[in-house]
């Protein structure tokens, strides 16, 4: 049995249904206890022809066999039979519930983490704890209850049956299984740490096949299919090593309780030889008494089992208690207010940031102000910062006080929810849900139809590649969206983002794989159906950014410039320099295709 936190809950819980499996579970040994009392009478009527019942002597003929040997029999497997199926419903079923509750409460504390806990946990190991170490806990659950439950009311009334025939013989037996439950003690702690491990290195084996498979289209391309095989079979062996090193422990200890129980068959064959060679037992007492200690054995061997289950189930419900433990870093404020209706205004004063793990500022001083309304295009070379600040405003990270506002109101006094409410976004990777088109488009909205659906799509330019799919709107994207290509993706995170029609929309390098034509009708999609709504564009692309109503340039961190582009032309040489460039670059490619 396995406790903690998380755990208790559970047995209050099933309380009822605990108990009344415990209850058939009680039934059950006691009419087990029944049949060694049968092997008494039979051998003791075929040897003496007689059996002595409650004081009374009877003579052991066909009469005697049927009414007190064979009907009472069938009585005890009948109530053996319903009993153990009535058990295993009440202790499995409670089993199965926990490890789904369990699995609820995981995936709902899961999905309120910061992204800082993803950066952490890799997607493997977080896999394995909803697979692997979940159905240990439920093993542990279910199993666990029963064999506790079973090895002390089995092993108890055995023994108290054991000692009322002859104590000496009971203790006798009995010292070799005290032996046993020190050693167990001692190497049930060194099963747990082995599982740890073991754990441990599965965890890293599903993380490198989940990023193999993900990655399966670079490993390809660059034909490196052999180095990948090389890594896997490292860690699959670190993790054969993990298991084999906890099983061998695992058998040893099972050999080990084999061992006492034989050692204790021997005391008892010898000193109960001994018995019945002085006339103190007849053959049909010792078969008995060795009848009760076979029903001991399931208890001690569930006492073994039950430690080495307790260890892993242990070991895994910790891994499992620091997810449920683990809190969001960016949480609400005492005291923030939602925000009853986002305007679009932004405004960042003197904010200088740092990622948690990050070993240099990513944002440095940076201030500007965006009105309610405004097109803004974010542009400055890769890893100048573009990202890090549209996700400050979408709160995924925590910023200091008074740096960052929106609609004039310090971010930290909004509610998140509200502030991610009032804004769309479309990431720079174009997540797609494995779902269809449909329902990858409307994910941001509760009521849709087909018109709107379609009206959002023309919108992101991708209706006339939808209709061309066989099963069109209903088309079920591969995993990751694998089935449409690097612009359609962008295009339909586009129309999802739009579909949702908040006040501030974020598209992060979202039309870089698309060409200038199509990229022209989005941008001009954007500026009619946008109108008095903010939306802010990360391009790198100058062509994308040059209508904005106001061009950022951010470098190493820094904001450089802010303006209309003409503006930023003429007065910034780092922005001049940028755009000749590219039309420098533009120029030569045309040259070249020409
Ligand atoms: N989670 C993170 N932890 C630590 N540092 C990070 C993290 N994410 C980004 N950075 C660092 O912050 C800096 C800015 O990154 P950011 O992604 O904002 O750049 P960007 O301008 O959007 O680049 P790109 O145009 O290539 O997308 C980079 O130096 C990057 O290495």
């Amino acid at each position: 049995m396995i406790f903690g936190r998380h755990m208790n809950r559970y047995y209050l819980r099933f309380a009822p249904v605990l108990l009344m499996g415990l209850l058939a579970l009680v039934a059950v040994d006691y009419f087990q206890l029944v049949i060694p009392n049968l092997y008494q009478m039979v051998i003791n009527g075929i040897n003496q022809g007689y059996v002595e019942v409650d004081g009374q002597t009877l003579p052991f003929d066909m009469d005697f066999l049927l009414d007190r040997v064979c009907m009472p029999m069938v009585g005890v497997i009948l109530v053996i039979v319903a009993g153990r199926f009535f058990w295993r419903l009440c202790f499995m079923g409670s089993a199965i519930r926990l490890e789904t509750d369990l699995r609820d409460r995981m995936f709902d504390n899961c999905k309120n983490l910061s992204r800082e806990f993803y950066q952490e946990n890799k997607v493997g190991n977080l896999m394995s704890l909803f697979t692997n170490d979940l159905d240990t806990v439920q093993d542990c659950f279910g199993w666990g209850v029963l064999m506790f439950f079973d090895a002390l009311f089995m092993g108890g009334m055995a023994i108290v049956k054991m000692w009322g025939m002859n104590p000496l013989l009971t203790v006798l037996s009995m010292i070799p299984m005290a032996f046993l439950l020190c050693c167990a003690t001692i190497i049930g702690r060194k099963m747990m740490k082995r599982w740890e491990i073991r754990q441990e290195a599965f965890s890293k084996l599903s993380d490198f096949s989940q990023e193999s498979f993900s990655g399966i289209a670079v490993i390809k391309a660059f034909v490196k299919e052999a180095k990948e095989l090389l890594a896997f079979k490292d860690l699959n062996k670190e993790n054969e090593v993990a298991n084999i090193n906890h099983t061998k422990i695992s058998v040893l200890f099972r050999i080990f309780v084999s061992l006492f129980i034989e050692s204790v068959v021997c005391v008892i064959l010898g000193y109960g030889g001994y018995l019945v060679y002085s006339g103190i037992f007849n053959a049909g007492q010792l078969v008995e008494f060795i009848g009760y200690f076979n029903a001991v054995i399931w208890p001690i061997m569930a006492v073994g089992e039950l430690i080495d289950m307790t260890s892993r189930g242990q070991a895994s419900m910790n891994r499992v208690s620091e997810l449920l433990d683990a809190a969001p870093t960016v949480v609400d404020r005492p005291g923030a207010e939602p925000i009853e209706r986002v305007k679009g205004g932004i405004e960042f004063r003197n904010l200088t940031f740092r990622y948690p793990d990050g070993e240099y500022d990513a944002l440095e001083n940076i201030s500007f102000k965006i009105e309610p309304g405004e097109n803004v295009g974010l542009v400055g070379k890769t890893g100048s910062g573009k990202t890090t600040l549209v996700d400050l405003i979408l709160r995924t990270y925590n910023v200091p006080d008074g740096t960052l506002l929106i609609d004039g109101k310090d971010v930290n006094d909004i509610t998140i929810r509200s502030l991610r409410d009032g804004c769309s976004y479309v990431p720079q990777d174009n997540f797609l849900f494995s779902d269809t088109i449909e329902r990858n488009i409307a994910f941001g909205v509760e009521d849709y139809d087909d018109k709107t659906i379609t009206q959002y799509a023309k919108l992101a330019d991708v209706a006339n590649d939808i209709k061309k799919f066989q099963h069109g709107y209903h088309t079920v994207l591969g995993e990751r969206g694998v089935t449409v290509s690097g612009g359609q993706k962008q295009r339909i995170s586009i129309a999802r983002a739009l579909m949702k029609n908040a006040p501030i929309l974020i598209l992060d390098d979202s039309v870089s794989a698309v060409d200038t034509k199509t990229e022209r009708s989005i941008l001009q999609n954007l500026r009619e159906t946008r109108a008095g709504k903010t939306t802010i564009l990360i391009a790198h692309r100058i062509s994308t950014i040059e209508q904005m109503d106001k061009v950022l340039f951010i470098d190493e961190g820094k904001l450089v410039a802010a303006g209309t582009h003409e503006e930023l032309y003429r007065t910034c040489p780092e922005y001049t320099k940028m755009v000749d460039l590219q039309k420098l670059d533009e120029e030569g490619a045309e040259h070249h295709n020409a």
